[in-house]
């Protein structure tokens, strides 16, 4: 996967690099994209040996998911990590409480890879639109940036919308890909799917996830469903040009275009 392509990717499923048996596991679990984390996943005496084993472990790969790796803030870890991840064979790294655009191209010119730039912080928040075209896309990190905005751990999702939204139109207005962030609640399916479903009504192309338990449902409903498909296909057969009744609806180009991009994603 490319920074072409990245707009299909799905999951995204964050471990700490210091956990081999988590390693291990993702190496059959189907996410589209595996993220060793360097980072808030691994306590600071585990943050050489990380390094080293997320080095290993993109060198082996993950079967048919992409590796990208998760450096640390600006400092003395994040200069060993970058060093680290220049020389491995990840494909992508990811970039955390991303500022401004100075710590994406921090990042890319020491590692040499395309970069995910996480946006976790108000002042990221407000900068997406200026990191964004410096990315391969975005990803939201939800938990750092409720405790950035000074929420409640716990808190509804509703007053992260601004900010959601935000990282949305930044990514698109850039046309880079964007990523919704983790939801902590290991147990809770039904929960998790509904988030999921939000995230894509949002306009996020997948999701960031914790755990083997949430790949399925992140594939399942950041993919096109057969309903959907046959509508578009409808709708592409049945357009003549401008505006249009269809089935009901109003329809015009942008429809017949929407309807392609589904169609092009689905295929893929
Ligand atoms: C959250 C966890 C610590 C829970 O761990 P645990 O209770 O041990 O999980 P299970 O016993 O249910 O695990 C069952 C098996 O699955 C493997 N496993 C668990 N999680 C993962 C994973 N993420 N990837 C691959 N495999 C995983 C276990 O090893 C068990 O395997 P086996 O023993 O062989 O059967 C744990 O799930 C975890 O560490 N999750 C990831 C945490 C993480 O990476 N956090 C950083 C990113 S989240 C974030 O904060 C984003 C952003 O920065 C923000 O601010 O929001
Ligand atoms: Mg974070």
């Amino acid at each position: 996967m490319t920074h072409d392509d990245l707009s299909l990717c799905r999951s995204l499923l964050f471990l700490p690099a210091s956990n081999p048996r988590a390693i291990e596991k993702a190496r059959t679990l189907g996410a589209d994209m595996v993220v060793l984390d360097l980072e808030d996943a691994v306590k600071p005496v585990d943050k050489e040996m990380a390094r080293t084993a997320a080095v290993e472990a993109a060198a082996r790969g993950f079967g048919s998911s992409v590796t990208a790796i998760r450096v640390n803030s600006p400092g003395a870890w994040q200069d060993r990590d970058l060093e680290a991840v220049k020389g491995s064979a990840a494909v992508f790294a990811v970039v955390p409480r991303t500022a401004g655009r100075d710590d994406v191209d921090r990042v890319a010119a020491g590692t040499g890879k395309p970069v995910l730039a996480m946006i976790e912080t108000a002042p990221g928040v407000l900068a997406a639109a200026g990191i964004a075209p410096a990315t391969s896309g975005l990803i939201v990190g939800t938990n750092d940036l409720g405790a950035s905005l000074g929420l409640r751990r716990g808190s509804s999702r509703q007053a992260l919308t601004t900010a959601l939204q935000m990282a949305v139109i930044a990514a698109r207005a850039a046309g880079v890909a964007v990523f919704d962030g983790v939801y902590n609640k290991l147990d809770d399916p039904d929960g998790f799917a509904t988030e999921c479903e939000e995230g894509r009504l949002f306009g996020f192309d997948g999701k960031s996830l914790i755990h083997p338990n949430q790949i399925e449902a992140a594939n399942r409903i950041f993919s096109a469903d057969s309903e959907e498909i046959e509508a578009a296909r409808r709708l592409i057969e049945a357009a003549t040009g401008g505006a249009e009744r269809f089935e009901g609806e109003m329809i015009e180009a942008m429809h017949v275009a929407q309807a392609q991009k589904l169609l092009a994603k689905a295929r893929a």
